[in-house]
């Protein structure tokens, strides 16, 4: 796969495929710009070249065309702070008003177009609408690793229309980091998985029982197992169709070596609320009415010292509802013992929505190695999966 580092860029239009599907406030203000400051290196490498830059994404799942909240508009002038210049607005991504303001971009000047997905054919990668994407510029790049799990008309489609298609900064960084994860792993490797639900995790899980040392498995998530276990869980989180699934991992981590540990107590409260009672329970003995919303302090010292004693840690998933303050105290610890194994000279990676986000707002983002900007792709790329992203850019 050739990087923009194998192509001078001058006098050239690059159309790059980011994904600033950022979330906004009411206010449409972009409450967590990871995903766009992560471009800024690739934007800066085309414009120092002497290029100018066209940029494309999404913003949410819009059903029916175009509507305000998905609207790209609203990251014009965060764009503009971002990048230290200003950002032109092509109110279409395609159509005779990008064609004009792409055609009229100078080297030097950025463009953002309209959100895809307000065509129907971005989704459905229809080659027509990808072809005439595809015309605005002269160089295809993508950047947009936290797409690359999707085979839309702008992140893998619109390959086959350039000569010249490279990845950007952030995808390349975020292959070689996650490729460091699977194939090059120091040990002791630990993964920690949480979060809400199993579903979303049990193939990844599989595949790690046969790289990694200890499995840590905390969050709601870790209710399934305990009640798998004949431990009496209350009215914590629960799949019960993956109640097998749960012993058979069990089983499976015990035949492969593999120390899988569950928190020995949880934080739980009589509501999903902050404000709701709380006491601490050992967790087979979570009694009717009260539910874990937390890992217990022992179950965070235990989980902190195997962390801390690991050379690779690689985390999705928070230990528990960390978005209420009294329920984020497992989630804070471990994330200060990744970042201790990190002094400590382990490589660590963090990967997820919900988990990246809260290393970020607690402020540990740098002091981890790579915070991914993947939430799906990053789990199916672990999963072992081709991303027709990564794909479309090797053909
Ligand atoms: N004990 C619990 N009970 C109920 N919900 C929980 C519990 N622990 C964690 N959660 C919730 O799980 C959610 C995150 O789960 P999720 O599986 O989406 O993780 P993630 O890091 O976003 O990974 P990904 O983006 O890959 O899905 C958070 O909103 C959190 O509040
Ligand atoms: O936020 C994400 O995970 C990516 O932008 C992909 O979004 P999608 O799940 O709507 O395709």
């Amino acid at each position: 796969m050739k990087s923009i580092d194998d192509v001078n860029f001058e006098g050239k239009k690059a159309l790059i495929r980011v994904d600033f599907n950022v979330p906004l406030n009411g206010d449409y203000q972009i409450t967590d710009d990871t995903r766009i400051k992560a471009a800024i290196p690739t934007i800066h490498k085309i414009l120092n070249d002497g290029g100018a830059v066209i940029l494309m994404s999404h913003l949410g799942r819009p059903k029916t065309g175009p509507e305000e909240k998905f609207s790209l508009k609203h990251l014009v002038n965060h764009l503009s702070t971002a990048f230290h210049k200003p950002v032109k607005f092509a109110e279409d991504c395609i159509g005779e008003d990008a064609v004009t303001l792409a055609e009229s971009l100078s080297n030097g000047e950025i463009l953002l177009l309209e959100n895809l997905r307000f065509y129907k054919e971005e989704t459905a990668g229809d080659q027509a609408f990808a072809k005439k994407l595809s015309a605005l510029g002269d160089i295809y790049v993508n950047d947009a690793f936290g797409t690359a799990h999707r085979a839309h008309a702008s992140t893998a489609v619109i390959a086959d229309f350039f000569e010249e298609k490279v990845c950007g900064y952030v995808m390349k960084a975020e292959l070689d980091n996650a490729k460091r994860v699977l194939e090059q792993a120091e040990k002791p490797f630990t993964a920690i998985m949480g979060g809400a639900k199993i579903s979303d995790k049990i193939l990844i899980i599989e595949k790690l029982l046969d790289r990694v040392d200890n499995l840590i498995i905390g969050g709601g998530m870790s209710y399934t197992f305990f009640k798998a276990m004949g431990g009496n869980i209350g009215n914590s989180l629960v799949e019960e169709e993956k109640l097998e699934l749960a012993k058979s991992l069990i089983q499976n981590a015990k035949e492969k070596n593999v120390n899988l540990q569950l928190p020995i107590d949880s934080i739980i409260a009589d509501a999903f609320d902050n404000n709701a009672n709380t006491a601490t329970a050992q967790n087979h003995n979570i009694a009717e009415g009260w539910m874990g919303l937390d890992i217990g302090p022992q179950a965070g010292e235990v989980f902190s010292k195997i962390i801390e004693d690991s050379k690779t840690v690689l985390w999705n998933g928070p230990m528990g509802v960390f978005e209420m303050e009294n329920f984020s105290n497992g989630t804070i610890k471990v994330a200060n013992a990744v970042v201790k194994a990190t002094e400590n000279g382990a490589f660590s990676l963090i990967g997820g929505g919900d988990s990246a986000a809260a290393v970020n707002t607690l402020g540990f983002g740098d002091k981890v190695s790579y915070v991914s900007t993947g939430g799906g792709a990053l789990l199916e790329y672990m999963e072992g999966k081709i991303l027709p992203g990564v794909r479309a850019l090797e053909n």
